[in-house]
């Protein structure tokens, strides 16, 4: 075998052990209290990178080994790659197609024939930006190569390699052309044509999504804690986590939508013996508990200052981990009451989930401690059991697996329901939406399932954070007293805060009162539910009602009402869908204005962006395409009349093919609103 390979790998193991070094030195300094990157989004990345080169690092260092054993054998087959095949003929292609990943299908071609030798060379394409000077995509692969060459003493620059790309380019009929600009690039136009085509298969179609393999997913978020407030942060994992699964099951993957709720633990012990101390017959009659809280905070009160009653609470957790009936019957009408409550926060905001709580885990952590502790994963620690995911490295913090006193903890349940939704609900993907305080959690689980064989090398978990939410103060978001905010009275204010503004605005004047109502609940929770996704949602994040409300810039208001606008274009001008339709029979939608093209090409990339969020996770990109859509919109309509009108007002032409335009615009705004739970209205 040549010597060559494992030289290659060495270099490229040398690299990441670098990259490896520069991030440990910034752990490093963190750990020394350098404490200028806490809460930085950035530490986020730095460790989660730091994770992924580790591994790499260990697939090159066993790559070499490998080269190494096997430097003897003779002969090396190399594989054929298999090269994609590409789109020949506009009609074969729909609504849903992704221009950008047959833009990398039509370089990697290009580029492999180009440079043959080259393995896995770099097939870089990106969006151009706003200037249409650098065309509309660009492939930025050629310094890459150019370096690689150099690497190899090619006698190369990028210019060159950028014209042998695209003198190798098949021809394609998405591409108009493709030109050679400043140190290399190559800038990449659309084919108009192509794009009409595309416009017109959503007008007549709808918004399809593209094309996936389909997976079972599993999306375990909101979770509150039974018996303590729901807070902000809970309601920020219910709406990311719930934008998150919409988006999931628009690319028709079957999605579990889990509530891990905090259903299970000691402090069940107090509140049943203060629940059989209060309402004695709580069996018979149901107590009625308005303020679980209050009644949380009274029996933590007993127990804290009361020795017999902590005795007594004591043995109500024996009793309810021993399954005593009535102990189970006391403690499913406290989780009860709690969900409940959670409910109504859950319909207001329309939220589909489904409550499977630690408690669902019991029995199994029963045999899967034992499990462990069998394999020898377990070690014993001042009466603990824990877990390190390196025997052999024990930085850091490990997984308690069993406490002093024998009971469970969060990390237990965790790591029975990973093995859980790997076994028994055979999912593919596992995503976990909570504050970013808790990623060093799941990297824990996650390295402690990998160990114990649980997830496999292809399996990840996927945890989605989000910073804290604060108050326009910039400090913890509190009320005005210093209480923490109940999500009911946050969520009131905001009903009145929606019904002043639109009131502000004359709409009381012009709507029915049941429109207004809609127009009202749409805004209210639909501003809430925007200002948290149109968020990066790993950096911290101010709640204001005033920002939320605005109805200028990114926000749900102004997106509201542009989609009513755009809609009520076609409706004043007296022109119904089916006419609208019959016209696009015999025309169809032209792109002929600049500002007409520029919208039909920011329609065109929704499929791109979909697949990008649903890799990523990060829902802002897509509020994001969404503002695109609306600022390319206005330019639109601010230029080419939709409807032309005379001196009294009277219509003297209709253009058809602008309408048409409309149309898509709102059916991809209408899609993009239904994916983020935002909920739309037809006036307001
Ligand atoms: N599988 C999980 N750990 N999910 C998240 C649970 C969140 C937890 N109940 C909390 O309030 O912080």
């Amino acid at each position: 075998m040549s010597d060559e390979i494992p030289e290659v790998l060495e270099e490229r193991t040398n690299s990441a052990e670098k990259q490896v070094m520069e991030i440990e030195d910034e752990l490093d300094k963190l750990a020394k209290g350098d404490l200028s990157y806490v809460g930085d989004p950035r530490l986020d990345k730095l460790l989660s990178d730091n994770e992924k080169l580790k591994h790499r690092l260990a697939v090159l260092e066993n790559a070499i080994e490998k080269e190494k054993r096997g430097s003897t054998s003779a002969v090396v087959i190399k594989k054929p790659k298999i090269l994609p095949t590409l789109v020949t003929d506009i009609n074969s292609v729909d609504g849903t197609f992704c221009i950008l990943d047959e833009l990398i299908n039509i370089f990697t071609l290009g580029i492999t024939s180009a440079y043959p030798d080259l393995e896995d060379p770099p097939v870089n394409i990106t969006l151009s930006g706003n200037n249409p000077k650098f065309g509309d995509y660009q492939c930025n692969s050629a310094m890459q190569i150019s370096k690689l060459l150099k690497d190899r003493d090619v006698k190369t620059n990028p210019r060159e390699v950028a014209n042998n790309i695209l003198n190798k380019t098949p021809t394609s009929p998405l591409v108009s052309k493709t030109e050679v600009a400043g140190a290399g690039f190559l800038n990449i136009y659309l084919n108009k044509q192509f794009a009409e085509h595309i416009l017109n298969y959503i007008l007549k179609f709808g918004v399809k999504p593209p094309p996936v393999k389909q997976q079972r997913i599993i999306v375990d978020f909101s979770s509150p804690n039974v018996a303590k407030e729901m807070h902000v942060g809970h309601l920020r994992s219910t709406i990311i986590g719930d934008s998150i699964c919409r988006l999931l099951e628009f690319l028709k993957h079957d999605v579990m939508r889990i509530n891990h709720l905090g259903d299970w633990g000691t402090q069940f012990g107090m509140l049943i013996a203060h629940l059989q101390d209060m309402y004695p017959d709580f069996k018979t009659h149901s107590p009625p508990i308005a303020d679980l809280q209050a009644f949380y905070k009274e029996s933590k009160k007993r127990f804290d200052e009361d020795e017999e009653f902590k005795k007594r609470a004591y043995a109500c957790v024996v009793q309810l981990q021993a399954g005593q009936p009535d102990y189970i019957a006391a403690w499913k009408l406290i989780c009860n009451v709690s969900l409940q409550d959670f409910q109504t926060i859950y319909d207001r905001l329309n939220i589909k989930i489904v409550p499977r709580g630690e408690s669902f885990y019991h029995s199994r952590m029963m045999t899967d401690v034992k499990e462990l502790k069998e394999k020898g994963y377990l070690e014993e620690d001042e009466g603990r059991l824990i877990m390190w995911p390196n025997p052999d490295n024990h930085d850091g913090i490990p997984l308690t697996i069993v406490k002093s006193d024998g009971g469970y903890t969060y990390d237990t349940s965790d790591m029975s329901a990973i093995k859980q939704r790997v076994q028994e609900e055979k999912c593919d993907r596992f995503i976990y939406v909570t504050d970013v305080g808790q990623y060093t959690h799941f990297v824990l689980i996650d390295a402690c399932a990998r160990r114990a064989g649980i997830l496999s090398n292809d399996q990840r978990l996927e945890h989605v954070g989000f910073g804290v939410v604060l108050g326009e103060d910039k400090k913890k978001f509190k009320t005005r007293s210093g209480d923490t905010i109940k999500l009911r009275d946050l969520l009131d204010e905001g009903l009145k805060r929606a019904l002043d503004k639109l009131i502000e605005k004359g709409r009381d004047k012009v709507l029915t009162p049941e429109e207004l109502k809609q127009a009202q609940e749409a805004v209210a929770y639909g501003c809430i539910k925007y200002a948290d996704l149109s968020h990066n949602r790993i950096n911290d994040y101010v709640f204001s009602f005033d920002k939320m409300l605005d109805d200028k810039g990114n926000t749900a208001v102004y997106l509201l009402y542009s989609l009513t606008r755009i809609r009520s274009i076609a409706r004043t001008a007296q022109i119904s869908i089916e006419k609208l339709m019959e016209e696009a029979q015999k025309s169809g939608i032209k792109l002929n204005d600049e500002t007409e093209w520029k919208l039909g090409k920011v329609l065109l990339r929704f499929p791109e962006v979909i697949l990008k969020v649903s890799k990523e996770l990060y829902i802002h990109s897509l509020c994001e395409y969404l503002y695109d859509i609306c600022s390319a919109f206005t330019d639109f309509y601010d230029k080419c009349y939709c409807v032309e009108k005379d001196k009294s007002g009277n219509i003297v032409k209709i253009f058809y093919e602008r309408l048409m335009l409309c149309e898509v615009t709102a059916k991809v705004m209408q899609k993009c609103l239904n994916i983020l739970g935002l909920t739309t209205v037809s006036k307001m």
